[in-house]
């Protein structure tokens, strides 16, 4: 089996006496969508904030690409190819659609600031943002100030400012949050395609999307990794049932 694209091995971090990763290990494979789901407090935030660089593990480790990175912060992560979409928009509503998504690659690309009212005009940081608005099918809204925007446009935004990264791995907190039913499908086809480009660690909470896109689920109870395995082994594991799914199955 290839080497996998970015993995946890036995991450521990504990607040006080709560142990909010115990001992977790789980990687993500090229072309997947691995989501991790499980109840409210179980630690998904506190397992992505050891992936993405913004906590660091009391015990285990973090590789990316073949490297060891626990000891590396967000900027480093991001640097190599690890983009993060979060949970609550973190756009610059004010700005312009093309503005947000060209700061995004500025960015991640460690340009001057001092060359950033050229980048926003033209040349390639631009056109990758061009590129990356065209992917999420916002080219029509490159002008649009953000504020103005419907919630399912921003979540498609934040998707495109990742995309900018030319990332290697997404790791999504709850894309489909806040969104109605027809921002969730036009979201859950996105993500579809995008996991070819880069595989998809997917943190959610909406369990269509997640039975409907995802090729394997991780389940995490306590902190606690308690199943992995594909939709139909998850929906059938009878510990995941009592603990997570109730009647949902
Ligand atoms: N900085 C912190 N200090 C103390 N306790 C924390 C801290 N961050 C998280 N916790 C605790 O760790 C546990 C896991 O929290 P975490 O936010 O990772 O869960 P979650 O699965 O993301 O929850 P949700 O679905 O509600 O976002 C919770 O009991 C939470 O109260």
């Amino acid at each position: 089996m290839p080497e996998p694209i970015l993995s946890a091995r036995g991450i521990t971090k504990s607040f006080g006496a709560l142990k909010a990763s115990d001992d977790i290990t789980l990687d993500l494979r090229a072309g997947e969508i691995h989501a991790v789901i499980g109840p409210n407090g179980a630690g998904k935030s506190t397992l992505i904030a050891q992936l993405c660089g913004g906590l660091a593990p009391d015990a285990g480790t973090v590789q990316f690409l073949g490297h060891d990175v626990t000891r590396e912060g967000t900027a480093a992560r991001a640097r190599r190819g690890l983009a993060r979409t979060f949970q609550i928009s973190a756009l610059a509503m004010e700005h312009s659609v093309i503005q947000n998504a060209t700061l995004g690659c500025v960015g991640a690309t460690g340009t001057p600031w001092r060359i950033v009212s050229r980048a926003l005009r033209r040349g390639p940081l631009r056109d990758r943002a061009e590129q990356a608005l065209a992917r999420v099918g916002l080219q029509d809204h490159a002008a649009t100030r953000v504020a103005d925007l419907s919630h399912g446009q921003r979540r498609q935004l934040e998707v495109a400012v990742a995309l900018t990264l030319q990332p290697k791995a997404f790791v999504m907190d709850e894309p489909m949050a806040g969104l109605g039913a027809e921002g969730s499908a036009q979201m859950t086809r996105l993500l579809h395609d995008l996991r070819h480009e880069a595989p998809i660690l997917l943190v959610e909470h909406d369990m269509d999307a997640v039975f409907a896109l995802a090729d394997r689920i991780s389940v995490l109870v306590y902190g606690q990794v308690i199943a992995t395995g594909t939709v139909d082994e998850i929906r059938a594991h009878p510990e995941v049932r009592a603990a997570y799914l109730g009647d949902e199955t």
